[in-house]
C-alpha cells in the first residue's frame, strides 16, 4: 500500500462552509504538514479522516479500507494526537493506561513505560496539571503504545515554548527515522515543515491548492522583483500574484522557466519560503497556485 489516506473527491458541506472536491492522497512512511489559513478547512478534513465526520460525496479510505464495516481495524491502526484535555482531568497517566490499554490488541505497556520515562512524563499527577507541551507527548505516547502506523497532529507545535517545540520536533523525527510510520499534521508554523516535513499539503478555503514535496515545491516557486514598467498583461499572467510599491513590483510565480523567458534578468528572482506561498495565495488571481 503505498497511500495510507485517499480521499477522491471528498465534499462536505456546512451552512457558511464547504470542503470542496478534495483530492488527497498521504504517502506512506511520509511526513505530510498540513497547512491553511484559519478557517481553510484543515480540523474539517482531519475529522473527516478519522470518522468524527462523514463526507457528503466522495470516497475516504485508510489503509486501502473505507470505514463501513472497518472501523475498529482503522482505529487499531491510526493514533489522533492533541494536546487538549481529551481524558479526565483529575485521571493521572496510570488512570489513563489503564482505560485506554484494553481497547487496542497491540498495546504494549512495556512501550508505553519506556517513552513515559524517555518524554519525562509524571505517572501519578493528574493531566490538569500538564503543561500543553506535556499533554502532546502524553497523547503520542499512548498512540506509540498501541503501535499506531498513522499518526495524525492536530497543531502539535502551537503554543509551546522555541525548546519545547524543537525537542517535539526531534522526537517525531526519531520517531520516523525507527520507520513503519506515517505523520500527517496540521501546523501555522512554517518552519516546523521546513524542518521535518517530506510533503506539504496546502488548503485554502475548503480547496486543495497543492500538495507537492517539499522540494518540488521550493524549485516551483520563486519571488521576482522588478521595475513596474515590465508589467504587462502578458508579463502579469505568469505570476499568481503581483504587489506594487514605490520601488516596484514583487510576485510570486510557480513557473520560473516562463518567468526566465520573458523577463531574462530584467528581474531578480529568489527562493519562495511557504511563508511568501501563503501570503501570496491569500486572494491570488488564479485559482490555482
Ligand atoms: N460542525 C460544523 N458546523 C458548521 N460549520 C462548521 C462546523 N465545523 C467547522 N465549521 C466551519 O468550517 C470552516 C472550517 O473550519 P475548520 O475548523 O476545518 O478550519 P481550520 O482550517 O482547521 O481552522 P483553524 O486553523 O482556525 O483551526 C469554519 O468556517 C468553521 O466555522
Amino acid at each position: 500500500m503505498e497511500h495510507i489516506v485517499e480521499f477522491k473527491n471528498v465534499t462536505k458541506r456546512f451552512k457558511d462552509f464547504s470542503l470542496e472536491n478534495i483530492d488527497l492522497q498521504i504517502k506512506q512512511d511520509h511526513v505530510t504538514g498540513f497547512v491553511g489559513a484559519n478557517g481553510a478547512g484543515k480540523s474539517t478534513t482531519m475529522k473527516l479522516m478519522m470518522h468524527l465526520l462523514q463526507p457528503d460525496e466522495g470516497e475516504v479510505k485508510i489503509f486501502g479500507m473505507n470505514y463501513a464495516g472497518n472501523e475498529k481495524q482503522i482505529k487499531e491502526r491510526m493514533g489522533f494526537v492533541y494536546d487538549s484535555n481529551v481524558f479526565y482531568e483529575s485521571l493521572n497517566l496510570k488512570d489513563i493506561k489503564r482505560i485506554v490499554a484494553p481497547a487496542y490488541k497491540n498495546w504494549d505497556d512495556k512501550v508505553f513505560y519506556n517513552y513515559i520515562k524517555l518524554f519525562e512524563l509524571p505517572l501519578n499527577k493528574a493531566i490538569k496539571t500538564f503543561s500543553k507541551g506535556m499533554q502532546m507527548k502524553a497523547s503520542l505516547a499512548i498512540a506509540l503504545s498501541h503501535d499506531a502506523e498513522f499518526i495524525m497532529m492536530d497543531e502539535p507545535t502551537a503554543g509551546l515554548d522555541p525548546v519545547f517545540r524543537r525537542e517535539l520536533l526531534d522526537i517525531l523525527q526519531e520517531m520516523m527515522d525507527d520507520g513503519g510510520r506515517t505523520l500527517f499534521f496540521s501546523t501555522h508554523i512554517t518552519s516546523d515543515l521546513e524542518r521535518i516535513a517530506d510533503d506539504v499539503a496546502f488548503i485554502q478555503k475548503g480547496k486543495m491548492l497543492f500538495h507537492d514535496s517539499m522540494e518540488d515545491m521550493q524549485n516551483r516557486y520563486a519571488l521576482v522583483k522588478g521595475s513596474i514598467d515590465l508589467l504587462t498583461r502578458e508579463t502579469e499572467d505568469i505570476f499568481i500574484k503581483v504587489e506594487r510599491s514605490a520601488s516596484g513590483f514583487q510576485a510570486l510565480t510557480d513557473d520560473v522557466r516562463e518567468v526566465q523567458a520573458l523577463l531574462g534578468d530584467r528581474v531578480e528572482m529568489e527562493a519562495a519560503t511557504l511563508e511568501d506561498i501563503m501570503f501570496y495565495a491569500k486572494g491570488a488571481r488564479q485559482q490555482h497556485v
